[in-house]
């Protein structure tokens, strides 16, 4: 998966596919209440492994039971196809938990 910068077309185009997801600046975000405090930190612990796989990492805010992740490439200072991969995986980790 590329580290390129996607166009504004591409990034358009991608969150059309990730209604929970906001673009926010070159950053996209998704806040998310799961049941429990250790449900929660099973999803963190579930993302970790597959950010570490793609060696890829998102910011991640814990507060109780509801979890913000923000996902940028910091090397390439905005959005790439890595985000847009790693958005459907916490997707999944999040659908998996619930
Ligand atoms: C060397 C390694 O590939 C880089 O440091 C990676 C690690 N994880 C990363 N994660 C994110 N979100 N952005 C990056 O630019 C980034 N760079």
């Amino acid at each position: 998966m590329s580290r390129t910068r996607l166009t504004e077309d591409q990034i358009t185009a991608a969150l059309a596919d990730l209604p929970h997801w906001t673009r926010t600046g070159e950053a996209l975000t998704r806040t998310a209440e799961t049941a429990s405090f250790p449900t929660a930190i099973k999803v963190v612990d579930a993302v970790a492994e597959q950010a570490e796989a793609l060696d890829h990492h998102p910011d991640i805010d814990i507060r109780w039971r509801t979890l913000t992740f923000v996902l940028s490439t910091h090397s390439a200072g905005g959005l790439t196809g890595l985000d847009f991969t790693l958005a459907h995986l916490i997707d999944q980790a999040l659908d998996t938990a619930s």
